[in-house]
């Protein structure tokens, strides 16, 4: 079922220069991710889901609703963004505030609002933390809030812009299993990342986006053995499909995990 329809997407920031050159896309309900070289209008894409930005030509289409038709608040309850930096995100100087302020802003009551946010906060690990100052924990703590802000909104399809920017391996650890388990809820996650061992072991779909085009769409493994069009989006396949080449394997795999597994005596 398409919970996402793009047609013929064109968007322009000036007359002179066109960032996205005619999109044409389905997202049904499988897990996603963006990958393309800095510039590629992958973030613009984003936004343009979300409807904080309007085609310049063609049509979005979120869960049945034209963008073009809505506002940014008529269609947050469908469609949650978490920023690339938390800093652009957090405002409130109570974690508990902070998770509870986007379900209320979408017209939940206190305790349901109250609720979804410890729920959100438990996805991420941060229970404990919610009468913290987000600005008194550490930069991974807030970019969890900042998951956890969106993901208590409870809407339909979640975006995370670089959710592993400036992250230790833990924290990559945890933002990937938050990502497995709102996938199992049945959400649609689409996620921007220059990550491509993170790409690999997380995602079902890749899209590779190249100036302003889609370049690949796919399944994962089948995006990232495509070398000549990855190379044009100056992009490297992930860690163990790079090895597997330089090994000469018959089969190319796409994690160690795989990798080992089939390698294995
Ligand atoms: N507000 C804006 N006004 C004018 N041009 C912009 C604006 N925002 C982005 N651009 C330009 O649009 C192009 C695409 O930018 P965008 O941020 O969508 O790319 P991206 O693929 O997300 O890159 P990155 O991986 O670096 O985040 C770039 O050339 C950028 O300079």
């Amino acid at each position: 079922m398409s919970i996402i329809e793009i047609n013929n997407l064109h968007f322009s920031y000036t007359k002179d220069e066109e960032i996205l050159k005619g999109i044409n896309l389905i997202f049904d309900e499988k897990s996603t991710a963006i990958i393309g070289q800095n510039g590629a209008g992958k973030t613009t894409f984003v936004k343009l889901l979300k409807g904080l930005l309007k085609p310049t030509w063609g049509d979005v289409i979120i869960d049945g609703k034209n963008t073009k038709e809505y506002t940014v608040a008529n269609l947050a309850p469908t469609i949650g963004l978490v920023f690339q930096n938390p800093n652009d995100q957090i405002f409130k100087n109570n974690v508990l505030s902070e998770v509870m302020f986007g379900p209320l802003n979408i017209g939940m009551d206190e305790s349901k609002a109250k609720d979804s946010a410890l729920k959100a906060l438990k996805m991420v690990g941060l229970e404990e933390k919610i009468n913290d100052n987000p600005y008194d924990l550490t930069l991974s703590e807030r970019k969890l809030i900042s998951i956890a802000s969106i993901v208590a909104m409870n809407t339909k399809i979640i975006i995370l812009d670089e959710p592993t920017i400036a992250q230790d391996y833990i924290s990559k650890e945890k933002i990937k299993d938050i990502i497995l388990k709102l996938k199992s809820q049945g959400k649609l996650v689409i996620t921007i990342t220059h990550d491509m061992d993170f790409v690999a072991e997380t995602f079902e779909r890749t899209l590779v986006f190249c100036e302003g085009r889609v370049l690949l769409d796919g399944k994962t493994d089948y995006v990232f053995m495509q070398d000549e069009e990855l190379k044009k989006a100056h992009l490297e396949p992930p860690y163990a499909a790079q090895l597997c080449r330089k090994l000469n394997s018959d089969k190319i795999y796409i994690t160690v995990e795989e990798f080992i597994k089939a390698n294995k005596r």
